[in-house]
C-alpha cells in the first residue's frame, strides 16, 4: 500500500502512514521525494516498510547510502526511475525494487511503452514494478510477460467513491 507523506504537492503527511498501518495489515510504501537520511527514519518511526527513492532527484552515492541505511532499519527499498540512463546509474545491490514510472515528467503523458522498453535492462535480482498510468486489468495483463510483479495503480482507484473496495474488485478480475 502507497502511502503519499509529501504535503506541499500532495496533501499528505507521515500521521497518514500512522492511519494506514492501523487499519490495513498490508506492507506500506512511503512515498516521498528522499533527500535527507532523517526521513528515512521517520519511514521506520512511523511504520512504513519501504521508502521510495527517485534517481530523478539523487546522485549515484546518495541512492547508495539512503539505501544502505534504510536496510540497516529493516526497509525495502523501491527505485523509481523514468529511463535508461537514470536505470544504469542506479542499479546496486542494496535495493529490492525497480520501478518504472510511466508517466513523462516533462510532458505528464503516460504510457506503458516504456516499461516494456526498459524491462529487459532490469537484472533479475530485483522485482520489477510499473508504476503509474494503470488503469485496467488488461494493462496489467499486457505488463506481466515483460516480468513485472508489481504494479503502482493511484487515480484509478482513487477517483471512485470507494477506493479500498475498487482496488478489491480490480484485483479479483486478475
Ligand atoms: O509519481 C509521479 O511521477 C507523479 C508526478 C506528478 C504527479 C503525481 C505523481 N505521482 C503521484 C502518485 O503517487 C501516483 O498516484 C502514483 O504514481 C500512481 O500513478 P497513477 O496510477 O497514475 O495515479
Amino acid at each position: 500500500m502507497s502511502v503519499l507523506t509529501d504535503g506541499k504537492y500532495f496533501g499528505g503527511s507521515l500521521d497518514d502512514v500512522l492511519l494506514a498501518r492501523a487499519s490495513a495489515q498490508l506492507p506500506i510504501l512511503r512515498k516521498e521525494f528522499i533527500v535527507d537520511e532523517y526521513q528515512i527514519i521517520e519511514a521506520k518511526s512511523y511504520g512504513a516498510d519501504v521508502i521510495l527513492l527517485i534517481a530523478a532527484v539523487l546522485t549515484r552515492n546518495e541512492i547508495k547510502i539512503f539505501s544502505e541505511t534504510a536496510k540497516s532499519l529493516g526497509l525495502d527499498v523501491l527505485l523509481e526511475v523514468h529511463n535508461l540512463e537514470e536505470l544504469q546509474k542506479s542499479i546496486m545491490p542494496s535495493l529490492d525494487m525497480l520501478g518504472v514510472n510511466n508517466r513523462n515528467l516533462k510532458t505528464f503523458g503516460v504510457s506503458t511503452d516504456i516499461s516494456k522498453e526498459l524491462s529487459t535492462h532490469i537484472p533479475d535480482d530485483f522485482v520489477k514494478v510499473s508504476e503509474s498510468g494503470i488503469s485496467s486489468v488488461e494493462a496489467i495483463k499486457d505488463l506481466k510477460p515483460f516480468g513485472y510483479q508489481g504494479f503502482l495503480i493511484g487515480e484509478n482507484f482513487m477517483k471512485t467513491e470507494n477506493p479500498g473496495g475498487s482496488a478489491l474488485e480490480f484485483i479479483k478480475e486478475l
